[in-house]
């Protein structure tokens, strides 16, 4: 994999420096394929090319993909190529780590979306999760919807089972959460979404979790350099991923052609924001993904206010190729919380391509019981906007995360059980809403 540096400066520092990514190839595609630009762009040179900027010349990008071509049948959209970051082996604190952060900050707010490298280990992982991705969702049906849990959302959702703004989804998934076992004392306690993976098998569960465990520590570097990024205390960030809920999807999107009639055509995920910090992704070679860049036109707060199926049938949507060797991080309702919107949530939705697909998504949670309150100080070196009684109360992330699984899952018999049980009243209680606090059991 080439990144797009410039060359003559260490790696990790040219890409610091000259890390940004731009939004900048604007082929459009009809269901015809047919190119068309918007006013003001050269269309020859914009083709899967580099807008040339005031900055200095660099490498010429030189992707293993090609650039507009994976684009689903049937989108409008931009493409965007993103250069791509290399993170640190260890986050110190170092002049390189500081403007790097303000470098994955800059792109976030600019792009809603970063790509960084994989290293040789994460390549491996993620080839590896891949292999178990294709040979569970191979399985028979039943094998396949016989895991499920009656107390947490991991396990299977078949094609047409998740709702996205009240409309079906084609995307068939293996969602993960912390496995925890039957004995444990929140799963006795019977909280809300806690209890234990029904894996398939260990070849599912081993390069599942070795995975996920890599991505954890992924996720906790981006949080720091996030940290330096918006000029905040080290530690306002991680110090909510205390026993993070991160948990996972593992996705398969059928082809356009060969779906069960249950969704929207063409559609694969509706258009969404996730719910926690950061939602890592590796995806396979066939594309999909399209997000939004942030926008002072576009207001939402899915924390409080749905924003399922935001814009979804709208322009100004980012289609985003995939990058082999690459994951890329968009952003979540907790992190547009936390930050009081310098940073925002990236809207975003799959579509339906001509091959199948296969992808995964990593989210980089707070605590279940982290209850959030806006960064103290202002980020980015803007001055600190006055509580208000919205952000003085805080929200409270695992109240937020069950809502959105109640709202995707409405029949599932998790869904079912925790309305029977009214374990919902749970979440009020001090002990759900404090930090590492473990359940009294009688
Ligand atoms: O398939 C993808 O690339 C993204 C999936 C996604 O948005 C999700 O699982 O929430
Ligand atoms: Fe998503």
């Amino acid at each position: 994999m080439k990144l797009s540096i410039r060359a003559g400066l260490p790696l990790r520092q040219r890409v610091a420096v000259t890390g940004r990514a731009r939004l900048s190839s604007t082929a459009v595609h009809s269901p015809e394929h047919r190119m068309v630009m918007p006013p003001g762009f050269n269309s020859k040179a914009a083709q899967c090319t580099r807008l040339t900027t005031s900055e200095p010349p660099r490498a010429p990008v030189q992707h293993e993909s090609p650039c507009t071509s994976t684009m689903p049948p049937g989108f409008k959209a931009q493409v965007g190529r993103l250069d791509t970051f290399e993170l640190p082996d260890k986050v110190t604190g170092s002049k390189g780590d500081m403007a790097l952060g303000k470098a994955l900050v800059g792109a976030w707010r600019r792009d809603g979306i970063i790509q960084i490298a994989m290293n040789d280990k994460q390549r491996k992982l993620w080839d590896e999760a891949k292999a178990a991705s294709h040979r569970f969702f191979r399985k028979p049906h039943a094998e396949k919807a016989a895991c499920v849990d009656s107390q947490s959302y991991s396990g299977y959702i078949a094609s047409g089972e998740e709702v996205t703004d009240g409309i079906a989804d084609y995307s068939e998934i293996f969602t993960i959460t912390k496995d925890l076992d039957m004995a444990e004392p929140r799963v006795r306690a019977k909280w809300p979404c806690h209890g234990p993976c029904p894996w398939p098998d260990i070849e599912m569960k081993e390069p599942m979790t070795r995975y996920n465990e890599n991505l954890g520590l992924e996720g906790e570097k981006l949080l720091q350099l996030a940290e330096f990024g918006l000029g905040v205390t080290p530690g306002s960030l991680t110090r909510h991923t205390r026993d993070g809920w991160h948990h996972a999807r593992v996705l398969r999107f059928p082809p356009r052609n060969a779906t069960n009639g249950k969704g929207k055509e063409g559609r694969g995920i509706g258009s969404h924001t996730d719910y926690g910090l950061l939602v890592i992704s590796a995806q396979d070679d066939v594309g999909g993904l399209f997000i939004r860049r942030p926008s002072q036109d576009e207001k939402f707060a899915n924390w409080e206010k749905s924003a399922a199926g935001l814009k979804e049938d709208d322009e100004g949507w980012v289609y985003i190729p995939p990058v082999e060797g690459t994951h890329t991080v968009i952003l979540g309702d907790m992190m547009q919380y936390l930050t009081r919107n310098y940073l925002t949530a990236t809207p975003h939705k799959v579509g339906l391509n001509t091959r199948e697909r296969f992808a995964l998504a990593y989210f980089h949670e707070p605590s279940f019981q982290a209850v959030l309150k806006p960064l103290e100080g202002g980020c980015g070196g803007l001055p600190a906007e006055p509580s208000t009684a919205e952000t003085t109360e805080g929200v409270h992330y695992g109240t937020h995360f069950t809502n959105m699984f109640l709202r995707n899952y409405p029949d599932r018999i998790t869904t079912q059980r925790l309305k029977a049980e009214n374990r919902y009243s749970l979440l009020s209680t001090p002990e759900l809403r404090t930090m590492g606090a473990l359940p009294v059991l009688a």
